[in-house]
């Protein structure tokens, strides 16, 4: 579905990555996830052509990516929800939502309508301005932004920072019902426990590349990784 290889990029003199390798097979949750400064966000800000790639290749779906712009990146079917819940505050809930919205391509596909029935607490909160909702409901509503796209892929920085344990599993379960429905979802994040039973698989991210994979189980068996790439 997506193939990252040997990507290299980063910010004007400074190289952050140094050949990503990973792979999201169809329908698959696989994981990003490393210490503060490794380089995921840049791995998330150049697969979405916010950063140029220097060198290597992203595919979705047979199609070079590398080279693209983040509008044309969306159009094929990538929505992100970015770090720190970029909504736009002046706007409603409604408005924010309808900004992104594409038509469905199939009759299960997202409509304005949908999103509501996902996440209850945003339509009894439409007519509300977006930066009058809790940290918890802006980031239901960047999920459903992102979904009003009509992704093939989910790309989440940071979803569940700073959220309290109830709204992060709230978050949890949405992403897992997406799952089910065939969604493929990359997500960064340090909540290792709660994430697992999401994923098919996780990618350490260590200095711009990937250091290990595997699954949550291989994982949890290997403390020292935790230790040494984590500082758990
Ligand atoms: N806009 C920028 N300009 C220059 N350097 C940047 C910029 N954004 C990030 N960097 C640098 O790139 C490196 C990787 O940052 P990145 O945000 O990709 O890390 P991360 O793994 O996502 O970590 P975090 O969990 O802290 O977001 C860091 O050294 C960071 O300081």
């Amino acid at each position: 579905m997506l193939t990252v290889e040997a990507l290299t990029g980063g910010y004007g003199g400074s190289q952050v990555l140094f050949g990503m390798d990973f792979e999201a097979g169809a329908g698959q949750a696989v994981s990003l996830i490393g210490r503060n400064g490794m380089g995921k966000t840049t791995t998330v800000r150049t697969l979405m052509g916010m950063l140029p790639a220097r060198g290597g290749r992203i595919v979705l779906q047979g199609t070079l990516l590398t080279t693209l712009a983040p509008h044309a990146v969306a159009r094929l079917g990538v929505g992100l929800v970015p770090e720190g819940r970029r909504v736009f505050g002046s706007l409603s809930v409604e408005e924010n939502l309808l900004a992104t919205a594409r038509r469905p391509s199939s009759a299960k596909g997202w409509t304005f309508d949908r999103v509501l029935t996902l996440f209850p607490r945003l339509r009894e909160r439409r007519r509300q301005s977006a930066r009058t909702l809790s940290g918890g409901e802006q980031q239901m509503l960047a999920i459903g932004r992102a979904l009003m796209t009509n992704p093939l892929l989910l790309v989440l920085d940071e979803a569940t920072e700073g959220l309290a344990p109830l709204i992060r599993h709230e978050i949890w379960d949405c992403l897992r019902s997406l799952k089910q429905e065939g969604l493929t979802i990359i997500v960064i994040d340090k909540n290792l426990t709660e994430m697992a039973s999401l994923l098919d698989r996780h990618h350490i991210v260590e200095k711009g590349r990937v250091v290990w994979s595997g699954t949550p189980d291989e994982l949890r068996a290997r403390s020292d990784l935790a230790h040494r790439y984590l500082g758990i």
